[in-house]
């Protein structure tokens, strides 16, 4: 006999079982599968007296022949095959030894094992079972005895089900006991009585109680028939004796179920009334149930498995297809008169043979050793998060920097050439605008969709502007920027009041040039070609510089005449700077002005009546559009304007951004070029480079900008904007990235007293005082939108709810100073997001809102027109 099994949980399988416990036997192929065997019993003395032949034969150790031995009743011998077969000379002893003691035996490894007898009544299960239960205890014992080295506890307890009732057969009481089903357990039996066994003789005294228990009643065919299905469950615990009381003590545990059904019977047969009868109408029907549920688990199919049809279907369920090592013995009576139930046995038998076991060693962990090693894993876990990169991961991480090197030699190109549809697109509205005026014509015909590689050639005179640049080197290329102030860098174009001939000309003029229509304006002009190469950086500076311009005239312009105006552009020129100039636009929304910019000659009918309008605030420089979202928060500024308070945005925020990310990209360039090749070390690392550690990274990085928002004095609107915008997916991570570091920077910025340079724009460009006035501003405009949002009623519970006196002063500005203040406490952060959306009237933020504000950072395969609304059509990405 073999050592036990290792400690750790092993599955158990042919290769890996335990040393077998009978010395071997059990051939491959059949330890996962139910053990069936056949045995047949002599001629009772009452067959023998009836003069019944034996019509059942072994032929061998394997098969069980049928063969009728009534001439006038001629039948096909037919042959059955099992496990084993044993002949009716054949003592338990052999069945034990030969056919079950290795599965029995598995208890002493960890293994559950049952042993199941089957049979029509009378046929002998309680005769065989009786003895191999013996014999199974007995060698445990032995087992015990010959390894000094373990510990074991043996446990014994014995149930009967009788008429569909739960019986304990080791309690005095006759009260039915109740299933339970348990996650962990499976079913169990309910008030159960267990006895921890002293030794062998106090097990046979324990067997003989279950004896005298169970119901038997006397039958036709049996003077002591068995009225119920026996459950006898010795469970075995065992520990290495080194180990116990150690960190190291693992216990194994398991049962060996020896089941003595009740027989199955025909009512003509057993001459069975009243009790009988009701007693074999119930062992019929638990039987049938038995018998489907092997039929169905021999089909190995997934189909549904009835175990709940019969509570003993329910209690051996793990002996059936679960956790345990089984073998069920088929007893047969040899006479003639049973000719039809033998038969209905074996092919009981031939479906169990197929149904397949999962049988495991069970190991119990002690709760030390639990704890020991719960800690170390948690030791371990903490290593790797606090050494991520490995030797072994290094290569995957060079392989991801190559891949984002490809990425980032991609962006250069997408870039080049959307600066080059960016140039496009601005001669577009040129030309628009040249187009209105009969005067300002420019030649040929410009589409919308025309190749965006086609550049213009500034002209020394207004005549020459209409000019179109074929020249075929990108560097060459020039930009005609509309400058606000004659002092840009670039090449510019400006109108000239004088040259304007319509009323929309004149108009169009004053809006671009930010002064009113009898203002004076300059004359268009171009720059000589500038013939000097110029790098990337400039390009872009190029496409980003007149849109900059454009929209600072425009503010101007707005603030000369009105809070907020509306200007239009062709389709084409949308995305130039990555904020949206025009939309969707219903023509009814469309000033004269608007109109024809819209639909301007030679705009393509499908873009006609299209275009949305974008309202532009002047003292924020932030721009909405009608009908959206951004429109109700621009229409939000313009009620807080008139109060004369202004509040930063996520326009604001969205150029400050872009303009990080430029600098950002530029830095890289810069780096790239100096360093004469493609570096793509990009250090904003994005969570699909380590999606694993992403959640926890996203918490830190949202815990760390929700301070540095506090620090920093920043818009309340524009946090709550961020924090609903941004909840963790992996996409956002370099957002976070970009927020954190433009915080950051600001905070540097605040704490060496200087204010940032010009080349971040927005709220970059103040100080800490002016933040902080402005924040307090923000609050007090959110005190009055409490009036106009919330109704009374609201207005009340939100007191309630941020715990101000209801009937103190200045209520709803002591809530809007308590907003976003506890910068620790993310349920009061979540608190201020949900109450400033509501207060600006931001209803269902989430992606809709995201892509409204073209927020997209994703690489994108192919570059449409829609798709380049946003962010990436004026930098380029990083992911
Ligand atoms: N292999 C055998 N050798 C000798 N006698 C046997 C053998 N098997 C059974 N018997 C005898 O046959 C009779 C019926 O056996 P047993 O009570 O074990 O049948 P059973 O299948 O349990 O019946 P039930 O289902 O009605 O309880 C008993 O008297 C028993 O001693």
């Amino acid at each position: 006999m073999g050592a036990i099994g290792g400690e750790e949980l092993v599955r158990w399988d042919k290769v890996g079982a335990p040393e077998a416990v009978n010395g071997g036997g059990g051939g491959a192929g059949k330890l996962d599968r139910i053990q069936v065997l056949v045995r047949l019993r002599p001629l009772s003395d009452k067959e023998i007296a009836r003069g019944e032949p034996a019509e059942w034969e072994c032929i061998n150790d394997s098969t069980v022949m049928f063969r009728s031995t009534f001439p006038d009743r001629p039948t096909a011998p037919t042959a059955y095959t099992f496990d084993r077969v044993f002949h009716s000379d054949c003592s338990t002893k052999e069945v034990y030894e030969e056919g079950v003691k290795e599965v029995a035996l598995s208890v002493v490894s960890g293994i559950n094992s049952s042993i199941f007898a089957y049979g029509q009544t009378s046929s002998g299960k309680t005769y065989t079972m009786t003895g191999v239960t013996e014999y199974t205890v007995a060698d445990i014992y032995d087992y015990i005895n010959k390894h000094e080295e373990r510990a074991f506890v043996l446990k014994f307890s014995a149930i009967e089900i009788y008429n569909e009732v739960v019986r304990d057969l080791l309690s005095a009481e006759n009260t039915p006991l109740r299933l339970w089903d348990d996650a962990e357990k499976g079913t169990y039996v309910e008030n159960l009585t267990e006895v921890v066994l002293r030794d062998w003789n106090h097990l046979k005294g324990l067997i003989s109680v279950c004896e005298a228990q169970r119901r038997t009643g006397e039958t036709f065919l049996n003077e002591k028939s068995s009225r119920s299905h026996q459950i006898l469950r010795l469970t075995v615990e065992s520990s290495a004796r080194e180990f116990l009381g150690k960190d190291k003590s693992t216990t194994l545990m398991a049962s060996a179920n020896f089941v003595d059904l009740a027989g199955s019977e025909r009512a003509s047969q057993s001459l069975s009334a009243g009790t009988r009868l009701k007693e074999g109408c119930h062992i019929n029907r638990s039987l049938l149930a038995l018998g489907t549920v092997i039929r169905k688990l021999s089909l190995g199919s997934n189909a549904h498995i009835p175990y709940r049809d019969s509570k003993l279907t329910r209690i051996l369920q793990p002996s059936l297809g679960g956790n345990a090592r089984t073998a069920i013995i088929c007893t047969l009576s040899p006479a003639t008169s049973h000719v039809e139930q033998s038969r209905n046995t074996l092919l009981f038998g031939s479906c169990a043979k197929e149904v397949v076991t999962n049988a495991q060693v069970n190991v119990v962990v002690s709760d030390k050793a639990l704890v020991k090693q719960l800690q170390k894993e948690v030791a371990r876990l903490e290593s790797e998060l606090r050494h991520p990169v490995s030797n072994s991961s290094l290569e995957t991480l060079l392989k991801e920097k190559e891949n984002k090197i490809r990425k980032m030699e991609t962006e250069i190109k997408e870039l080049k050439s959307q600066r080059d549809l960016a140039q496009s697109r601005l001669q577009d509205l040129l030309q628009a605008v040249g187009d209105h005026d009969p005067k300002h014509q420019v030649s040929g015909k410009h589409s919308v969709g025309r190749h965006p590689s086609i550049g213009m050639r500034p002209s020394a005179s207004r005549d020459d502007s209409s000019q179109v640049s074929h020249d075929d080197s990108d560097l060459y290329k020039e930009v005609r920027c509309i400058e606000s102030n004659g002092t840009g860098g670039n090449e510019y174009l400006e109108l000239s009041a004088g040259e304007s001939s319509s009323p929309q000309d004149s108009h169009m003029n004053s809006v671009l040039q930010g002064n009113d229509s009898n203002a004076s304006v300059n004359s268009r002009r171009s720059r000589p070609i500038d013939k000097a190469p110029i790098t990337l950086e400039q390009h872009l500076e190029n496409i980003r510089c007149p849109f900059t311009s454009l929209t600072k005239d425009v503010g101007s312009s707005t603030r000369n005449s009105s809070n907020s105006r509306v200007i239009g552009r062709s389709r084409s020129c949308r995305s130039l700077t990555g904020s949206t100039l025009f939309d969707e636009m219903e023509m009814d929304e469309c000033t004269p002005l608007n109109r024809s910019l819209v639909d301007f000659p030679g705009r393509p009918v499908e873009y006609h009546r299209k275009g949305s309008a974008l309202n532009y605030d002047a003292e924020s420089e932030t721009l909405s559009r009608a009908g959206s979202m951004s429109s109700e928060i621009s229409a939000l500024k313009g009620a807080t304007k008139t109060n004369g308070t202004e509040f930063t945005g996520i326009g604001e925020f969205v150029a400050e951004l872009k303009e990080m990310a430029q600098v950002h990209y530029h830095k890289q360039l810069g780096d790239q070029i100096a360093n004469g090749k493609s570096i793509g070390l990009d250090p904003i690392e994005d969570a699909a480079q380590s999606p694993s550690r992403w959640p926890l990274e996203f918490e830190k990085k949202q815990q760390e900008i929700i301070e540095l928002w506090q620090a920093c004095s920043i818009s309340l609107v524009h946090r709550t904007y961020f924090f609903l915008l941004f909840k963790g997916e992996a996409a956002d991570s370099i957002y976070m990235e970009v927020e954190l570091r433009r915080l950051s920077f600001l905070r540097d910025t605040y704490s060496r007293g200087s204010t940032p340079s010009n080349v971040i724009v927005g709220s970059l460009g103040t100080s800490p005082v002016a933040s902080a006035k402005k924040l307090q501003r923000e609050r007090e405009m959110l005190a009055r939108q409490m009036q106009k949002r919330l109704s009374a009623e609201e207005r009340e519970h939100t007191y309630t709810k941020w715990g101000v006196s209801l009937d103190s002063k200045k209520r709803k500005l002591q809530v809007a100073r308590r907003l976003w203040t506890e910068t620790n406490d993310l349920e009061h952060v979540r608190e201020s997001a949900s109450l400033v959306a509501k207060l600006i009237g931001l209803q269902e933020p989430g992606q809709v809102l995201r892509e409204m504000f073209g927020l997209s950072f994703a690489p994108q395969q192919q570059p449409t027109r829609r798709s380049s609304n946003g962010w990436r059509y004026g930098i380029p990405s990083f992911g």
